[in-house]
């Protein structure tokens, strides 16, 4: 059965870690969860940052049917099963083959606050089954609009959601979802490539909902589309970094290594999302190692949408490793890549041969590169030096 079909039937459980354990039960205790794995599969057992997850590429095929039956939406597919054959992409297809797949479902939630505050608390829970304890997690609150976004995404027809009061649900969910969970759950706003007249909206509700959640704005789509073309996105990164507002861009996916030098000298982004090209150009990689900079990895991604050779033994991020890159493990859409994090994990235990010191050190430095305040980051760290026994517990 597809891992998403089994997350179908995924109840409000018990948080954390002991949710990993799930997927040890047997026989007619065994649950249905999204983060259900042979134990083989679940090869680092420890507690795990995510920084490069989009929320809008990572919902549960069974709310995507529940809403549409709410809502009166016609689907082609009335079973978990048939919907995920549907939206996933099974074979390496391309960037643009795979961002058409949200136009599969994202109308079903777009413009309704009850689906998107669900999508946001059920998020967190899948998270905390995962054994994440810190996420960001990244969407366009454009796309969830349709009211204050134009063009109005996915043929809705007008309605009272703004972008706005979009970041302010997905806010309620996400911090409900932290208190049901107990982990800590924050969000990144993204510009989208081929929308720059939306990205100055993004930074002011970056700068509107800096203390409630939101840690960073991100530059999503199609990365063939630069910013000189765009200034729009320029201006808005110019505001973000004026205001100290945390910066990431998408670059060096399936774009050249031009493209990432533009996303760290004009967007001044702090942390890449993907960047596998920027081994094409060795004198940027040097200078960005030198600069310590943060690379948020997503391997089953990366074969999927084409980014990177299927064979996963030729994958930037063995080269990554070798060098002691700044770099994180990630899911990107595990909706639209059948996954999860415990995936991307074992894929880099099977074929890129990491071991656990190496996933405990790329862990650590997630954390150091996430955009919390400082004190949160050091209590974060604090956590996971425990965890990962390298130092003595404070807990008494
Ligand atoms: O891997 C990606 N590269 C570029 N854009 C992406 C990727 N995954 C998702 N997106 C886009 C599609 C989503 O609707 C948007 C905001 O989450 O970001």
């Amino acid at each position: 059965m597809h891992i998403i079909a089994r997350r179908a039937a995924m109840s409000i459980g018990s948080p954390v870690l002991s949710a990993l354990c799930t997927s040890r039960l047997t026989g007619s205790r065994r649950t249905s969860t999204m983060a259900e794995h042979t134990p083989e599969q679940v090869v680092f057992n420890k507690p795990k940052v995510e920084l490069h997850v989009h929320l809008d590429g990572a919902i549960r095929v069974q709310t995507i049917l529940d809403i549409a039956k709410k809502r009166g939406i016609f689907l082609p597919a009335n079973t978990v099963e048939d919907l995920t054959s549907v939206i996933i992409l099974e074979e390496p297809a391309t960037l643009t083959k795979f961002l058409g797949k949200f136009a599969e479902y994202m109308h079903v939630v777009a413009g309704d606050r009850e689906a998107i505050k669900r999508i946001a608390y059920e998020f967190v829970e899948d998270k905390a089954k995962e054994g994440v304890i810190y996420v960001e997690v990244r969407y366009s609150p454009h796309f969830l609009a349709n009211t204050k976004v134009d063009p109005i995404p996915w043929d809705q027809k007008e309605g009272d959601l703004s972008p706005d009061e979009v970041v302010h649900v997905v806010n309620e969910g996400l911090s409900e979802g932290e208190r049901a969970f107990n982990i800590k759950a924050r969000s990144i706003l993204c510009c989208m490539r081929h929308m720059p007249s939306w990205s100055m909206d993004i930074v002011e509700l970056c700068k509107k909902y800096r203390h409630e959640g939101v840690v960073a704005i991100d530059l999503a789509g199609d990365e063939s589309l630069n910013c000189e073309a765009y200034p729009g996105h320029r201006m808005a990164y110019e505001e973000a970094a004026r205001c100290g507002i945390h910066r990431t861009v998408h670059a060096g996916e399936v774009g050249p290594p031009s493209v990432v030098q533009e996303a760290v000298e004009v967007l001044k982004a702090e942390r890449v999302g993907h960047g596998y090209r920027t081994l094409e150009d060795q004198a940027l990689y040097k200078k960005l190692l030198a600069q310590n900079m943060h690379f948020e990895v997503c391997p089953v991604s990366s074969k999927l949408t084409g980014a990177c050779d299927p064979d996963f033994t030729k994958h930037p991020v063995i080269t990554f490793r070798k060098d002691k890159a700044n770099y994180s493990l990630n899911t990107d859409d595990p909706l639209i890549f059948n996954s999860t994090l415990h995936l991307d994990y074992s894929t880099a235990q099977k074929y890129m041969g990491f071991t656990e010191e190496e996933f405990k050190r790329l862990n650590i430095r997630s954390a150091e590169s996430c955009f919390l305040p400082e004190k949160e980051k050091k209590e974060l760290l604090q956590q996971l030096r425990e965890a990962y026994g390298m130092i003595e517990s404070t807990a008494f």
